[in-house]
């Protein structure tokens, strides 16, 4: 992996520095679209640092640094830092971070979102997008559960993984180099904090059905300017959206183009059946989709779009209807093809 250069040639436009600028440049051409990045591709062009180099664009982008007083060089160091405590596990590694923080920077610059949320709270859905599984161990959180594994003692079996992911995120920001939010006043360091907490803490699934529900009161309550934008008055319904906005980027494999979609089927696959050998190997039940001699690839996906991910997008695609459509018959292709499979 690279690292950090003290000469600042570190500066690169993408953050990290590398031989074939060029061709990362024609890579990240497509960051503002739903599915306009390969970031397999990018992983390779960028030294394994699809999330540094992603994450730092972006927020050159959006103009964070000058907004907010970032040094980039502590953020680079920072970032890297982050991506360095991803494990080299097949799905939940930075590559991952990385397609989550895109996804919800396209998400974010929905026109029925426009000027609606704060620049705070854009660059705290980015970074707990970007922490938001660091130092994923391959293995679920009923897995930490039912094995009463150190982290789920540390956690008390609540979203154990999730608080790991928050507290590690966190606990980065202290070490040498690493404070890029030196120039934040006491309310704006609390203000992104919390909000992170309760972004990153909305990405376990057993929130899922929660989430849904507040989501679709939301829509069905929903208040809309004359301009057609969303109007949230309060922090609940605020932190409700940019949860709902994470959760689902977290989701959205399903709904990119099928070429993408399949690589991330067949990683998360890797995972989940590297999970059932170690629940076979210690006599454990095997968790749903990881036991490698019973699955039905295509079934999983199928049954995991009807009852998980499409209810989840088509009503995020109510909240900022007409916006989404794309997703939605994205998402309905690829179902067809799985289907069509089985
Ligand atoms: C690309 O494909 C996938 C990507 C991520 C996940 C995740 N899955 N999960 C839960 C696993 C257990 N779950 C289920 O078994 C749901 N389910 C059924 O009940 C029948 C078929 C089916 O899939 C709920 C989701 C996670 O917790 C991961 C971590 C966070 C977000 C989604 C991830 C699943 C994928 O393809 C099935
Ligand atoms: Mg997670
Ligand atoms: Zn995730």
């Amino acid at each position: 992996k690279s690292h950090l250069n003290p000469t600042g040639k570190i500066m690169g436009n993408f953050g990290v520095v590398i031989g074939n600028e060029d061709a990362l440049a024609k890579e990240l051409e497509g960051i503002d679209m739903w599915g306009g990045i390969d970031l397999f591709k990018i992983a390779d062009i960028s030294n394994n640092r699809p999330l540094t180099s992603v994450m730092y664009t972006i927020c050159k982008k959006r103009d964070m640094f000058v907004k907010f007083k970032l040094s980039p060089v502590k953020f680079l160091t920072y970032m890297m830092t982050l991506e360095d405590h991803y494990r080299e596990v097949p799905y939940h590694n930075s590559l991952h971070a990385a397609d989550v923080v895109q996804s919800v920077h396209v998400l974010l610059s929905s026109a029925a979102l426009d000027s609606v949320f704060t620049d705070l709270e854009i660059l705290s859905a980015l970074i707990a997008s970007a922490m938001h599984d660091v130092d994923h161990p391959g293995l679920s959180n009923q897995y930490h559960c039912s094995n009463s594994t150190e982290l789920a003692i540390m956690y008390n079996d609540a979203s154990v993984l999730e608080n790991h992911h928050l507290a590690v995120g966190f606990k980065l920001m202290q070490q040498n180099h690493c404070d890029m939010f030196e120039h934040f006043t006491q309310k704006q360091w609390q203000s992104l904090r919390k909000m992170s907490i309760d972004m990153v803490l909305a990405t376990d699934m057993s929130k899922h059905m929660q989430l849904l529900a507040n989501l679709k009161t939301m829509v069905e309550t929903k208040k809309v300017a004359a301009s057609g934008v969303l109007m949230l008055d309060n922090y609940t319904d605020r932190i409700q959206v940019l949860q709902n906005m994470v959760h689902c980027a977290d989701l959205s494999n399903s709904a990119k183009p099928i070429e993408l979609y399949k690589k991330w089927v067949s990683v998360i696959i890797d995972e989940y059946w590297m999970q059932g050998d170690v629940e076979r190997q210690a006599g454990l039940e095997i968790s749903p989709m990881c036991d490698r001699h019973n699955t039905s690839i295509e079934r999983s996906q199928v049954m995991f779009i009807d009852f998980v991910v499409h209810p989840l997008l088509e009503t995020w695609a109510d909240l900022v209807n007409p916006y989404a459509q794309e997703i939605i018959n994205e998402l309905s292709d690829n179902r067809e093809y799985y289907a069509s499979l089985i």
